[in-house]
């Protein structure tokens, strides 16, 4: 942290002198770069946080730029206030191109951004208001009170605030709620939509940094050149701007700045040579892409990652014993329907996944679903958790409906679940995976990064605090600070219990919990259920271990082609003849149930 801190001090102390050892050329080329590193924060934070792809940014920062030379040159207003109304249109616009990121996703949103970015130049060339092709000279220098503006080295102390300030508020958005939310969006968007992350609100948000971003550079720029053309904001420029990004670092905002400063220098030394410049930034892009996909400042990390994999491969003995929640007094109503299923179909264009499925689930309950593979369990957990939409039928949470609500929403209104499949965030740490879902920022709440930034940092502290609790409970705390792909496979499946349990459901649906466990971790499992569900949470287990599910669930639901099958207490279910015919098989009639440790 010292070090952190005396590096920092250092840097601030060599920008402030670095106008006394530059001729005028120079500080000219350092004051572009400065605007490009501006560009690259926001399209990091787009890109590489959000993980939104983003090739309007060079439109942002056009809009911006144009803006202001519209509002000083043709309407007479002063620059500053022309620079408000610039940053206005810049962030209305943002919103406009983050519209489809409502809907489309990934590569879709680089065609569409790319669409829009086109347009845009094309506009501008052929727009009278714009001044076409030549473009509008005459943007005014800006002044501010007692200082002459007019000279590039004045001019560098705004840029160099300015930028001091854009970095530091997105160095803030990354590590604190909104930075964590985008980053379980990036890595995994339908896992982060189960956890209560609203996930296109955030997209639109990410356009919304993106475009502000793009606005700060355009309005410095127009008053840096005072002159505007269409060929600054051209699709080689984005391109350009991309390679910055890909090669300092997409994941992190400082090697955005790395990667803008390094390619702006080496744009300047091969300025005589341009088609030579692209092809070398194409070679340096691929190059990064496939051997170092973090970029410059990833290469650390991806040391960092590696010794910590060494490390906790050998410490998996980290693991403490799960401590079991205070068991709930009474829940209200013990057999009012925590979840009921009416009537519900699920068909994928000729697969009938669910067929007029029906069953009620009594609050309090561990409820057991098993059933041939494909018979159709993971569908149902997709359609109540939001993630299909039923072909007919309706999904009913204590009373409400809630049919076809998205899964943040459902993840809001008290479902949580886990995956078959583990789906944990996988380039955020273990503590971040479990703030996730703990989080109840809602992206309505996004205002108050601007207005009540220190509201936001001491909320995040006692998350955090939260989270650790929670960590500790679950016997993780000694992995908080690991990346989950560096953790034995069934530490991960207790994170994504202990993520789960975060989001502080009332239904916690888990599929095949102990798929890949051994039998000491199966009967932790079990444990950990069983205490959970004393704590008032309603349990809804797919499982394929029968002595697990005999053992633990009060009542099972056999499922066969989509279909209920037999449906009663675990003994009675596994003598019913049609359930043997159809999935236990004799040798699976009456397995032994797994002991438990502690007594739920
Ligand atoms: N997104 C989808 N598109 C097309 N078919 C699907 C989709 N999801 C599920 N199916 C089909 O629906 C049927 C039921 O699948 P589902 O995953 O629900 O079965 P399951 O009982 O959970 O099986 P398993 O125990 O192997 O996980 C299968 O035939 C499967 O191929």
């Amino acid at each position: 942290m010292r070090i952190r801190l005396g590096a920092i001090a250092a840097l601030a102390v060599a920008a402030w002198l670095l106008p006394y050892q530059l001729n005028s050329y120079a500080m000219h080329v350092v004051n572009v770069m400065l605007l490009y590193a501006i560009l690259s924060v926001g399209l990091g934070l787009c890109m590489g946080i959000a993980g939104q792809i983003n090739l309007a940014q060079v439109a942002f920062f056009g809009v911006g730029a144009y803006a202001t030379a519209v509002l000083t040159v043709k309407e007479g207003m002063g620059f500053w206030t022309a620079a408000v109304l610039a940053l206005l249109a810049t962030a209305a616009i943002g919103l406009v191109v983050g519209t489809p990121a409502l809907r489309v996703q990934s590569h879709y949103l680089g065609i569409v951004t790319l669409g829009l970015a086109l347009a845009f130049t094309n506009w501008v060339t052929n727009s009278t208001l714009a001044g076409g092709a030549e473009g509008i000279p005459g943007i005014p220098r800006p002044t501010l009170p007692g200082v002459d503006l007019s000279s590039d080295y004045l001019f560098y102390y705004v840029e160099l605030a300015l930028f001091a300030v854009t970095l530091v508020f997105g160095l803030f958005v990354v590590h604190t709620s909104l930075g964590r939310r985008m980053r379980a969006m990036r890595d995994d968007s339908l896992a982060a939509g189960a956890v209560g992350v609203e996930v296109p609100a955030l997209r639109m948000t990410a356009f919304l940094l993106a475009s502000v971003y793009g606005g700060v550079a355009g309005v410095l720029y127009s008053g840096l050149i005072g002159y505007v053309a269409p060929e600054t904001f051209s699709i080689a420029n984005m391109f350009l701007l991309l390679a910055m990004v890909i090669i300092g670092g997409r994941q992190s905002l400082v090697g955005c700045v790395i990667g803008a400063i390094s390619l702006a220098l080496v744009r300047e030394v091969l300025i005589d040579y341009p088609t030579y410049a692209q092809v070398a930034y194409g070679t340096v892009v691929v190059l990064t892409v496939v051997f170092a996909p973090t970029g410059l400042a990833g290469l650390p990390v991806r040391l960092r990652g590696l010794l910590h994999r060494r490390t906790t491969a050998t410490a998996s003995s980290g693991l403490t014993p799960f401590r079991p929640y205070d068991p709930a007094g009474t829940t209200g109503e013990p057999d009012a329907p925590m979840l009921a299923v009416r009537d519900l179909s699920m068909h994928f264009r000729g697969v009938k996944a669910l067929t007029e499925v029906s069953l009620e689930v009594p609050a309090g309950q561990i409820r057991g679903i098993v059933g041939p593979n494909g018979s159709g369990k993971t569908t149902l957990f997709n359609v109540v958790s939001g993630l299909y939409r039923p072909t007919a039928g309706r999904v009913v949470l204590d009373g409400r409906d809630v049919t076809a609500a998205r899964p943040f929403a459902l993840a809001h209104a008290g479902i949580a679940r886990t995956f078959q499949n583990l789906r944990l965030f996988s380039a955020l740490s273990v503590r971040d995976n479990v703030l996730v879902a703990l989080d109840p920022t809602r992206a309505s709440g996004t205002w108050r990064y601007l207005v009540l930034p220190v509201g936001v940092w001491r909320r995040d502290r006692a998350l955090r605090r939260e989270a650790d609790a929670l960590l500790d409970r679950f016997g993780l705390a000694a992995f908080a600070d690991n990346l989950p792909t560096a953790l034995p496979y069934g530490i991960q499946r207790r994170v994504e219990i202990a993520r789960a349990m975060a989001a502080r459901p009332r239904l916690l649906l888990l599929d095949e919990p102990a798929a890949g466990l051994n039998g000491d971790e199966v009967r932790q499992l079990c444990d950990i259920v069983r205490s959970i569900r004393d704590f008032g949470v309603t349990v809804v287990v797919i499982e394929h271990n029968m002595g697990m599910v005999m053992s633990l669930c009060d009542h099972v639901t056999v499922f066969a082609h989509g279909a209920i099958i037999a449906d009663g207490p675990p003994a009675e279910v596994a003598i019913s003849p049609e359930v043997i015919e159809a999935y236990l098989g004799e040798s699976m009639a009456m397995p032994a149930p797994v002991a438990s440790e502690v007594q739920g």
